[in-house]
Order: structure tokens, then C-alpha cells, then sequence
């Protein structure tokens, strides 16, 4: 299945230590894993989630789910082994910390060029930092990029700004990230939500994100998970009314005409592209 033809509503971090958490998520109604060596591993466990996080890939069953992994920078003491270790498993994907430009997703996709297990893995590049947000347009057109995820604690303390309520401190910057996205045809998934036992305020950050055009949420917790397909999803009202416009357009289309016409209102080729759209977010994993 194609990036954009997929669901990303749910995105779900797993630390790349825990083996609880890697054995359960192969059973999580969400539709991406990004198994994370980044900061949600403490320096002491670098290498053990490492290895940790290779030997669950090796086994495998996630499924469907959607599977990237996020290593450590390239500038850290880590982020080098990571690659390597994660290149030899022939990952779905590498999600980047703190892409900056798109050099730093250019680099990388030298080194996955080289690598005979790695013709399909894409580049995630987590958009976390002030540089990337003016990068932005560049770094959706970089070779190989997948998608973008946004990393809104990383960019709330890059600003010095506050990031409760109604995340308006963020906004320009959630904004241009998710006008680069729909630019470059990628999917842009939103940051997490920290106080993961809030269900009230989960469903306002989701609804928030949703309403901005984001594909879905990054998630901590297992418990988040219901809530954010929920709110991602498309009422089944119009999920319908897709099916319909698809239909229609293809009844058109082979009658010789460019319009469709259903329940009075035109369906034309970029209405027909908005509705394979709501059919993909309807999707699930498995
Ligand atoms: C937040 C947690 C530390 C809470 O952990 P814990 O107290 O263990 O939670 P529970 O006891 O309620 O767990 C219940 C069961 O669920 C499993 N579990 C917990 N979390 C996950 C998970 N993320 N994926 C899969 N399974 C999970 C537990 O193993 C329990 O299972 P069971 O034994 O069967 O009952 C913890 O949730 C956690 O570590 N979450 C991930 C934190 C994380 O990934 N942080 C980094 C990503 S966020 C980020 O970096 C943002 C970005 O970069 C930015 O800048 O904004
Ligand atoms: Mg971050």
C-alpha cells in the first residue's frame, strides 16, 4: 500500500527497549509503529534497545501496521550503529530526528542507495526544530521522503513557548509543516499528547489536528489509541458518500465524459482524488 493510500491516523511510539511493549503492539488496533532508539531510550540502553529492537523486527508480526524506526542523530554517539543495525533489517522505514534541511534526508539516502536490503525504505523526517520548519517545502521533496511527523515537545522548547490548550504558539509552525506535506504528497502526522491519561483533552487535541488537515496523531500510550481513530476516521455518512462520487465518476468516465453528477453537485477528478482520500483514513490495521 502506497503512503497515501493508507491510513495514519494512529501512529504509536514503542522505546525499542521495552520488550513488553514491542510484544504487545503486534496486537494494537493502530495503523503505524515507529519503534523509537531515540528518546525514549535512555543513554544507558542505547545498545541493548538495539539489539532489542532488531530480534522483534527479525520475528516480525506487526502485520499491516505501518512500521518506521527512529533512530538517534547522525551527530550523536549513537546515531551511526543505529543505521547500520537498522539498515541490515530492511526497514519500511528510517524516521530522522531533527532533520534540519534536506541534506540530512539526502545524506542518508546515499547510504540507503548503497545498501542492497534498503531499494524500498522511505525517510521519515521528524519536523522538530526551527530550521526545519523554514526547510520545510525542501525537505518534503527530499529523495526518498515519506512523511513527516511532528515533533511538537522538541519544538515547543526550540521556541520557548508554551504548548497547552489550544497549541496556538505552534500554530505557524504545525501550519507550514503540513503546507510543505500536502506539497510535496506526503503524509503529515501530528505530535503527541503528553499527558496520556487526559482523554478529554486527547480528544480536543485530535479533533484540533484533524480540523488542520493532519493525517493522524503520534501516540505514547496504548490507551490513546481508540480515541485518536476515532476522531481520524470518516463518519461512515462519508465514507458513502466517496463510494458514491467514485462511482459515479467511473459511470461518467466511461460513457465518454470528464463530470459526474450526484445528488446535484458535480464530482470532478480532484473530487474523486479527496474521496479515495476519506476511503484510505478509513482503513485499518491487522
Ligand atoms: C508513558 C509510559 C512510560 C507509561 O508506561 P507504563 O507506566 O508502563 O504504562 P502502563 O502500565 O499504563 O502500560 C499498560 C500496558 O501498555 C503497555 N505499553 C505502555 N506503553 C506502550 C507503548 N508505547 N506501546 C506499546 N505498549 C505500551 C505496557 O507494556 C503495559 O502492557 P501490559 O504489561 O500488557 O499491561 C509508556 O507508555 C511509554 O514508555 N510510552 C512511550 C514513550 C515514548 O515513546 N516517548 C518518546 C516518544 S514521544 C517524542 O519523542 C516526541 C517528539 O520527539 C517531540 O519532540 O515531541
Ligand atoms: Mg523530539
Amino acid at each position: 500500500m502506497s503512503a497515501t493510500h493508507r491510513p495514519w491516523r494512529s501512529v504509536l511510539y514503542i522505546p525499542g527497549s521495552k520488550e513488553r511493549a514491542l510484544e504487545k503492539a503486534r496486537g494494537l488496533d493502530v495503523d503505524a509503529i515507529i519503534f523509537d532508539l531515540e528518546d525514549a531510550v535512555a543513554p544507558g540502553e542505547k545498545a541493548n534497545a538495539r539489539e532489542t529492537l532488531a530480534a522483534a523486527l527479525r520475528v516480525g508480526g506487526y502485520g499491516s501496521r505501518a512500521q518506521l524506526v527512529r533512530v538517534n542523530g547522525m551527530d550523536t554517539p549513537w546515531g551511526g550503529e543505529d543505521l547500520e543495525t537498522v539498515m541490515d533489517a530492511g526497514p519500511q522505514a528510517i524516521l530522522l530526528p531533527k532533520v534540519g534541511a534536506a541534506t540530512d534526508v539526502a545524506s542518508i539516502a546515499a547510504r540507503l542507495d548503497a545498501h542492497p536490503g534498503c531499494a524500498e525504505t522511505r525517510i521519515w523526517a521528524m519536523m522538530e526544530t526551527t530550521r526545519g520548519v523554514f526547510n520545510a517545502a525542501e525537505i518534503a521533496q527530499a529523495p526518498r521522503m515519506g512523511g513527516f511527523v511532528i515533533g511538537t515537545n522538541d519544538l515547543a522548547a526550540e521556541l520557548g513557548c508554551e504548548t497547552g490548550g489550544d497549541r496556538m504558539p505552534l500554530m505557524m509552525a504545525l501550519q507550514t509543516c503540513l503546507a510543505a506535506a500536502r506539497m510535496g504528497g506526503i503524509p503529515c502526522v501530528d505530535g503527541v499528547f503528553n499527558a496520556f491519561k487526559d482523554e478529554d483533552g486527547l480528544r480536543a487535541e485530535c479533533e484540533q489536528g484533524r480540523a488542520l488537515g493532519m493525517d493522524g496523531k503520534t501516540l505514547i500510550h496504548p490507551a490513546q489509541v481508540a480515541i485518536c481513530n476515532e476522531v481520524f476516521s470518516p463518519s461512515q455518512a462519508q465514507v458513502d458518500t466517496a463510494k458514491r462520487q467514485i462511482e459515479a465518476f467511473e459511470a461518467a468516465e466511461a460513457q465518454g465524459q470528464g463530470v459526474a453528477v450526484l445528488d446535484g453537485k458535480i464530482v470532478e477528478n480532484l473530487h474523486v482524488a479527496t474521496a479515495r482520500k476519506v476511503l484510505a483514513r478509513a482503513g485499518g490495521a491487522s
